[in-house]
């Protein structure tokens, strides 16, 4: 047989139908569904007479429209109006919802890991773009549309014409002081947002495999912003110790077998991939976005680009619409931006290891006093896992707002917006035009990086953290 890379061992795995010069029909093995995206969808089964087909692989939970103070009065009827449906919806169809009262809500892409739901291999889809984040086990995960919400609620299967393959290599050791969010920035400043367009990403390297679980979910977070379908990690004993004993992962000798079908999923020796790329990592500086898209970053050793200096005509008139709505100078170093907000948080950088690692940066010092910022955990149970370890009380004495869990500032669809104008320092995914509120200016990077900027009152390399202190589990 010949050699296949992991991406056709999942596919040819979950076909049911193909024929040529069409799209082929794929088993889905687990559907998340969260509240903005799946009203619709239920409304067409119910129109229809329709039951969900799996509910045992459909799980929902709340997350975009929550507002993380005072989080059961949703005062936007649209808000409310989805966050309502959601619990009628699940109710009616007979689909498991983690809802306000339960521990596990949170972030779709935070919530469903934790939970032990996503496993090798398996194929999972949800009418959320950052469903990618799954990838990191070795899932081929992807995003999906609510018409496609409904088809896969009726028929757990989907059709899905078959993307093109691409291995992204990260060359090198990641060097100290640069993140997971780094490496993913970095390729994304170097190769743009439509770089893979069509493909789905395999990330491989020895920066890769040194990551922890949670830091390759950063990575495979963002591959939908370099234009990716999916993005993929092959699973290894990072993967198998994250999962082993989580609820829904397999349960004893059932675990020591799926861990046995699991290794085998990863790329054959020497398969071969459509397209191979590199990044060297040894070279990769902190990252900050300058511009609104989240290709339009550079190092914080750097300055905001001269839009003229840039290689294309296009990327000349992107660059200069974005330093417009950005307010920002070309030639200004990276390190003299001041900003008003700070956001940590979101299915990029809002799990426990994302908020130890600003805590290490914030203990013992003071958010600068034209800052606000806020702490959002990812799900309830990183909320309460951080309040075990105290990262709750080093955040407020240092001058940090500590929130519920939900998307919160990532986008503005509940209370936690900016202002117009206001500049803010965020460890989300995207920085498009209005993204944190209609007029707001968002910078990406990490969490070290934008607990630091709460600090100075402006971005800083925080590889030069003098009194960083460490923070124990
Ligand atoms: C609201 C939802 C459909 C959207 C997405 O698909 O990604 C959101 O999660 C986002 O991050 O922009
Ligand atoms: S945290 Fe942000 S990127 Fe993630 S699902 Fe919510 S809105 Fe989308």
């Amino acid at each position: 047989m010949s050699k296949q890379t992991m991406f056709e061992k999942i596919w040819n795995n979950h076909v049911i139908h193909s024929e040529t010069g069409k799209p082929s029909i794929l088993y889905i093995d687990l559907h998340l569904v969260h509240e903005v995206t799946s009203p619709q969808a239920f409304e067409g089964l119910r129109l229809s007479g329709r039951k969900v087909r799996r509910p045992d692989l459909t799980f929902a939970t709340m997350d975009h429209n929550v507002p993380t103070k005072d989080r059961f009065n949703i005062a936007d009827p649209i808000s409310k109006q989805q966050v309502d449906t959601l619990t009628a919806n699940c109710a009616e169809f007979g689909v498991k919802l983690y809802d306000l009262n339960t521990i596990d809500q949170g972030v779709v892409h935070v919530m469903g890991p934790e939970l032990g739901l996503t496993h090798p291999g398996k194929t999972i889809v949800c009418g959320d773009s950052h469903t990618s984040t799954h990838g990191a086990f070795g899932a081929l995960a992807f995003g999906i549309g609510t018409s496609e919400v409904e088809h896969v609620l009726a028929t757990q299967c989907l059709q899905q014409a078959k993307p093109k393959t691409m291995e992204v290599r990260f060359v090198g050791k990641r060097p100290a002081g640069i993140t997971a969010k780094d490496l993913i920035l970095g390729l994304i400043a170097k190769y743009g947002t439509d770089f893979a367009t069509g493909y789905v990403i395999e990330y491989t390297g020895q920066a890769i495999r040194d990551l922890s679980m949670e830091e390759r979910m950063t990575v495979c977070n963002m591959s939908i912003e370099g234009g990716a379908r999916a993005g993929l990690i092959a699973p290894d004993e990072t993967t198998f110790s994250y999962l082993r004993g989580r609820e829904y992962a397999p349960q004893g000798d059932d675990f020591d077998r799926a861990v046995a079908q699991w290794k085998a999923l990863q790329s054959d020796e020497g398969a071969v991939y459509d397209t191979v790329v590199e990044l060297d990592v040894e070279s990769l500086v902190p990252q900050v976005t300058w511009g609104t898209s989240p290709g339009m970053g550079t190092g914080i050793t750097s300055a905001v680009p001269f839009p003229e200096k840039l290689p294309t005509e296009n990327e000349r008139k992107a660059a200069e619409k974005a330093l417009e709505y950005m307010d920002l100078k070309p030639g200004t170093p990276m390190s003299e931006i001041p900003i008003d907000y700070v956001f940590i948080g979101s299915c990029t950088n809002g799990r426990i290891e994302d908020l130890r690692a600003a805590a290490a940066v914030a203990k013992g010092h003071t958010v600068s006093a034209n800052v606000t910022a806020i702490v959002v955990p990812g799900s309830g149970r990183v909320k309460i896992q951080a309040e075990k370890e105290g990262l709750d009380q080093i955040f407020t004495a240092a001058g940090f707002e500590w929130r519920e869990a939900g998307c919160s500032m990532c986008l503005a669809m509940n209370p936690d917006v900016l202002q117009p104008g206001q500049r803010c320092a965020s460890t989300s995914n995207r920085n498009f035009e209005g993204r944190q509120g209609r007029g707001g200016r968002t910078h990406l990077v990490s969490p070290e990086m934008a607990a630091a900027a709460a600090i100075k009152g402006k971005f800083t390399d925080v590889r030069n953290w003098e009194f960083k202190s460490e923070v124990t589990a």
